[in-house]
């Protein structure tokens, strides 16, 4: 029987369960009912593009596992579109759910068509940089149909999400003129826009003409991931009104796609202090009517650059705790230059452990089982049991490897003084 649906939100409003939501519910601890309840809803969202083919779909969103993307990209600087599909594979290798390519020069369509084709987890992209890349104008000359068309390749090249900034609307664009901050606007497509919109005096085109985008991702199912072109880029910046206002017109964004069956995630902050995160989390389930929330992040300092995968754990993983859906990994190379391979492996696991923390936190059973196998491992001195577990076997055996015991049980932290062992049999 041949069902008819245009996008997986409609399917789920249909009652039809596609292919794309079985290969989901085998991976997640949820029911069939919650999750299409959650995808109706919107509280759920699969970014699976029709012309995707070799995608293994997977969800973000209320009680599903937190998932973590993997940013790569060449810029003017750094242009290697070879170490840049290494890294695709990369973060396949190394479990991340999702890759952005945010390539900002060069033949950016052939290396996408080449990321569809040989990558299987979700992508995304943000067409405002490309329309930059693909016409070579300079930013106020950019018409109307070549932001659009921008979007209609990437969705005909088999986008599964696309980052918009559409809730960068003049009025948002006075709010940041009037609201002095440190850092201005750090979100790469917001300035792009804010830049037009100062120059040509034009409203945003996305925000304008909102239901043409949507008209072109209902056709191929792109996820509509809705940019934060104001998000803080400053602690001190953190939560302040042009980023609330912007939020705001997220808010009712979302409602419009909603009614026209478009599958949304809300993209969030950026440089947060641990004291506003929980906060930031409830306001965006509440403006935005528990859309799935996917935040860079949050960085819980400014001061350490080389370090920013860490502030950005700490971030993540109070976020997720509090509802976050979806982490964008941080390398240690944020702020400072484009992330090498090792910065790239560096910020997937520093985001996985983000992740994984926060779902301890959300409760889900499989996490628990995780930790539960390790620390049983880890209470026998079953040091293969410990590799067998670890996020990454690799590092943990060659660490113990190098550093033997003579005690063959024990490890070379502790030797003889081994409470484990000294214990173990006691409790027996
Ligand atoms: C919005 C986020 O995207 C990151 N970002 C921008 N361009 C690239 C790229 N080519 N590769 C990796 N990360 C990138 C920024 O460092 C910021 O963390
Ligand atoms: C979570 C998140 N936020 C923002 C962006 C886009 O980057 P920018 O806003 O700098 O164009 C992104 N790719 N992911
Ligand atoms: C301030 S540099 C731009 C990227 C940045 N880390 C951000 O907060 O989004
Ligand atoms: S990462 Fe570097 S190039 Fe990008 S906005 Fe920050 S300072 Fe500018
Ligand atoms: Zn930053």
């Amino acid at each position: 029987m041949s069902q008819s649906y245009t996008t997986q939100m409609d399917a789920a409003r249909k009652g039809i369960f596609t292919p794309q939501m079985e290969q989901v519910l085998a991976n997640e601890p949820i029911s069939k009912e919650a999750l299409m309840q959650g995808i109706a809803q919107g509280r759920i969202a699969i970014p699976a593009n029709k012309n995707h083919l070799n995608l293994k779909a997977a969800g973000v969103g209320k009680g599903l596992k937190t998932k973590i993307n993997v940013n790569l990209g060449v810029s003017k600087d750094v242009c290697c579109f070879d170490s840049e599909i290494n890294k695709a594979r990369l973060a396949i290798d190394y479990q991340a759910d999702a890759v952005m390519d945010l390539s900002v020069s060069g033949d950016t369509e052939k290396f996408r068509k080449s990321l569809v084709e040989q990558i299987p987890v979700m992508i995304g992209t943000v067409p405002i940089y490309d329309t930059l890349t693909r016409t070579g104008k300079p930013t106020q000359d950019i018409t109307l149909e070549e932001w659009f068309e921008t979007v209609e390749i990437h969705a005909a090249n088999g986008i599964d999400f696309i980052t918009i900034h559409a809730g960068l609307n003049r009025k948002c664009a006075q709010s940041i003129k009037t609201n002095p901050r440190l850092c201005g606007i750090v979100s790469r497509g917001g300035a792009i826009l804010f830049e037009w919109m100062e120059k040509t005096g034009n409203e945003n085109p996305f925000y304008e003409h909102f239901d043409r985008l949507l008209e072109i991702c209902r056709a191929h199912d792109v996820c509509i991931s809705l940019g934060d072109g104001l998000r803080p880029g400053a602690i001190k910046d953190s939560t302040d009104a042009p980023q609330i206002e912007e939020l705001i017109t997220l808010g009712e964004l979302t409602r419009r796609a909603w009614e026209k069956n478009v599958q949304v995630m809300i993209e969030g902050p950026g440089h947060v202090p641990l004291h506003e995160i929980e906060m930031n989390m409830q306001l965006q389930k509440k403006l935005c009517h528990n859309a799935p929330f996917y935040v860079l992040g949050p960085l819980v300092t400014d001061i350490a650059p080389g370090y920013d995968h860490i502030t950005s754990a700490i971030g993540g993983a109070l976020a997720a705790m509090h509802g976050a859906d979806f982490l964008c990994y941080v390398t240690p190379a944020e702020h400072l230059r484009l992330p090498t391979a090792d910065d790239v492996k560096e910020g997937i696991m520093a985001s996985r452990i983000a992740a994984h923390a926060g779902d301890l936190a959300k409760g889900l059973k499989d996490a628990e089982i995780s930790d539960h196998k390790m620390s049983k491992a880890r209470g026998e001195l079953d040091w293969e049991g410990q590799f067998d577990c670890a996020l990454d076997p690799e590092k943990a055996r060659q660490f113990r490897k190098s550093s033997q015991p003579e005690e063959k049980e024990v490890c070379t932290m502790c030797g003889d003084f081994c409470a484990v062992k000294r214990v173990g049999a006691l409790l027996k």
